[in-house]
């Protein structure tokens, strides 16, 4: 099937507009290879230091002459999703030995639970803990003795923290191995319910926690399709996975042996055989293109609106909120899982899952199929879906129909013809908007603004009663220079509440959401940014502003000459504690949401 001919365009102004950064990507992994990672170049001190930690490995190591692979984990109890890695290294070790290769830990990076931080001043540090991952990634791999690399992580700034490090080492073949969902429990639509509820003082506190422990109920990534499960779309549609591991359940045979398999295909793919397949190599703009394209057909979080831009610098490729838009306009939307629909991760996967949306994509032109990937035959291996036949894991086509078209569709036949994503340009700057779980009527609002710069300061407000009524919501001071950007999901409730009382409400933030946040418009990744001179610091309670996701519109509608002359609000102090003030340099040279938000790109002038 031909492709898009607007797919074509935007891949080629992707292209031309990182041509001269992809060249001097690819130069760097040229020079790293050469002199990098050939572990005889090291001193004898340097490798005896390297095997002491190992055991029955060192023979093996010491003679040099298969891949030692670098495992990069992000380990720990505290994410439900990260939980399941505990002991995959002792696994991975013996699978490797199985393919004559070895493997050892190399690092630790951190991760930080968006749900357990979410509402509180931790939440302040998740943006940036994305390049702390990126950062501790490269001192993982710093040590020059691994010919390949697996990364162990999931969520949402994981998955992007560890690609930008990694793809500082793109001369190295490297899997992104998952570890799947945790099996349905409380249908998300029903703990949104009892949350609506609790804001309104309908149900104790003890029944809501009773609620949320339902829904979060044991080891494994949380069900909604919010940015954890939509980094492992991406990565599927990158190439980055075994094909269709990303949703295979923890503890299940099927998760077992596509770990397996994960590792034992690194050890094929590395230069000193005939299939050299580096990471690098394989995030070219054509698989850029692609994680949009499945971000947009899935209704994926829009937080990628942000990690995508991030770690397509890291090889050299710039994408920009444009493209987003363009794809947007000729993306079919093809699912819809909560908090697009009602169906969680587990229904995506058993209607068909990763692999369907793939094989669907491929076949009506509107995905790159000629790209490099771990698995063997291309981006066709990842339209079909992993099986065990017996003890064998074998891949399956899919038949001409999902198992449910209630939450996956085909091509032909898609939820909307157009993706659920936005952007909205006017007075106050550029704004993202998902639309595809916001119902149609909602997408034009007009009203008079209340302006807050606390998102505690909202849920006040609400409960005083002093948001009854048609209300854009803003909360500012919100920007990843301000106070590191964070989720302002916790207004999702009270927003829902006034909603569903029938008054027209949107949410308007230099700020973003959680990828699990919904069917309230939000105009969110506002920039220029409050901190620093954006126009949202100009606007005053009663201000009226029109956000239209029809036409892309987001303006306040004061008098032309007013406006220019309004004073910008002075900003909150820095805040200090839950070690914020630590993160300070972060906030003070990242770059703006649409360029990923990084200090660490930026100041390294990528
Ligand atoms: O972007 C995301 O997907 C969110 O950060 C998600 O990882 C976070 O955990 C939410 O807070 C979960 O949703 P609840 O807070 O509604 O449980
Ligand atoms: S999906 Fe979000 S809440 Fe669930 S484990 Fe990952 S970061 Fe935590």
């Amino acid at each position: 099937m031909t492709l898009h001919p607007e797919i074509a365009a935007v891949t080629d102004r992707v292209i031309e507009r990182s041509k001269a950064r992809r060249r001097a990507y690819l130069a760097l992994l040229d020079a790293e290879r050469e002199s990098g990672n050939d572990r005889p170049k090291l001193g004898c001190a340097n490798l005896a230091h390297a095997y002491a930690g190992t055991d029955e490995q060192r023979e093996q190591m010491k003679a040099g002459r298969s891949m030692n692979i670098g495992i990069v984990s992000a380990y720990n109890d505290l994410l439900s999703a990260h939980a399941v890695y505990y002991r995959y290294p002792e696994q991975m070790k013996i699978w490797a030995h199985e393919a004559g290769a070895t493997a050892q830990v190399a690092g630790g990076v951190p991760a930080m639970c968006d749900g357990v931080t979410q509402g509180y001043q931790g939440m302040e540090l998740s943006l940036f803990s994305r390049d702390t991952i990126a950062l501790s990634t490269a001192v993982a791999l710093s040590h020059r003795t691994f010919e390949g690399a697996a990364l162990l992580g999931i969520c949402d700034k994981i998955v992007p923290g560890l690609l930008m490090g990694a793809l500082r080492f793109g001369h190295l073949p490297m899997v992104l191995i998952p570890g799947g969902p945790m099996k349905s429990g409380l249908a998300n639509k029903e703990k949104a319910k009892i949350r609506e509820l609790y804001a309104e003082g309908k149900v104790s506190r003890d029944e809501l926690l009773d609620a949320e422990i339902a829904a979060y109920h044991s080891k494994g990534t949380c069900t909604f399709y919010g940015t954890a499960n939509s980094n492992q779309m991406m990565m599927e549609a990158m190439g980055l996975h075994m094909p269709g591991a990303a949703f295979a359940n923890p503890g299940t045979k099927l998760r077992q042996e596509l770990t397996r398999a994960a590792v034992h295909r690194l050890t094929e793919i590395g230069w000193n055989g005939d299939d050299y397949r580096p990471i690098g190599h394989v995030v070219d703009e054509k698989a850029i293109v692609n994680a949009a394209i499945v971000l947009l057909a899935t209704g994926g979080s829009t937080n990628h609106l942000i990690h995508v831009p991030a770690f397509a610098r890291a090889a050299g490729i710039t994408i920009d909120w444009d493209d987003f838009d363009r794809l947007s306009r000729i993306v079919p939307l093809l699912t819809r899982v909560y908090p697009n629909g009602s169906a969680d991760v587990n229904g995506f996967e058993d209607a068909g899952g990763p692999s369907f949306v793939i094989r669907e994509l491929l076949g009506a032109g509107l995905m790159h199929g000629d790209t490099l990937t771990v698995g063997k035959g291309g981006m066709a291996d990842y339209g079909r879906k992993p099986e065990m036949a017996g003890d064998t894991l074998v891949w399956t086509e899919h038949g001409e129909k999902s198992g449910d078209d209630t939450i996956v569709r085909t091509a032909s036949d898609p939820f909307s013809s157009e993706g659920g994503f936005r952007i909205l340009k006017g007075n106050l700057g550029r704004a993202c908007i998902k639309v595809s779980a916001v119902e149609r009527e909602r997408w034009t609002i007009e009203a008079p603004c209340r302006v807050f710069a606390d998102q505690l300061e909202v849920q006040e407000a609400f409960k005083a009663g002093e948001l009854e009524r048609d209300v854009i919501v803003v909360v500012r001071f919100q920007g990843p220079k301000a106070n590191g950007m964070p989720e302002l999901h916790k207004l999702t409730p009270p927003l829902g509440v006034l909603q569903n009382r029938g008054f027209k409400v949107a949410l308007v933030t230099d700020g973003r959401m959680s990828g699990a946040s919904g069917k309230v418009p939000c105009a969110i990744h506002l920039s220029p940014e409050a901190l620093g001179g954006g126009p949202i610091a100009k606007l005053r309670d009663g201000d009226v502003v029109r956000l239209c996701a029809e036409s892309g519109e987001l303006s306040a509608l004061v008098d032309a000459a007013e406006w220019e002359a309004r004073e910008h609000v002075a900003a909150p102090p820095p805040a200090i504690g839950t070690g914020r003030e630590l993160f300070a340099m972060l906030r003070h040279h990242c770059d703006e949401a649409e360029k990923g938000a990084s200090a660490m790109l930026a100041e390294a002038g990528l």
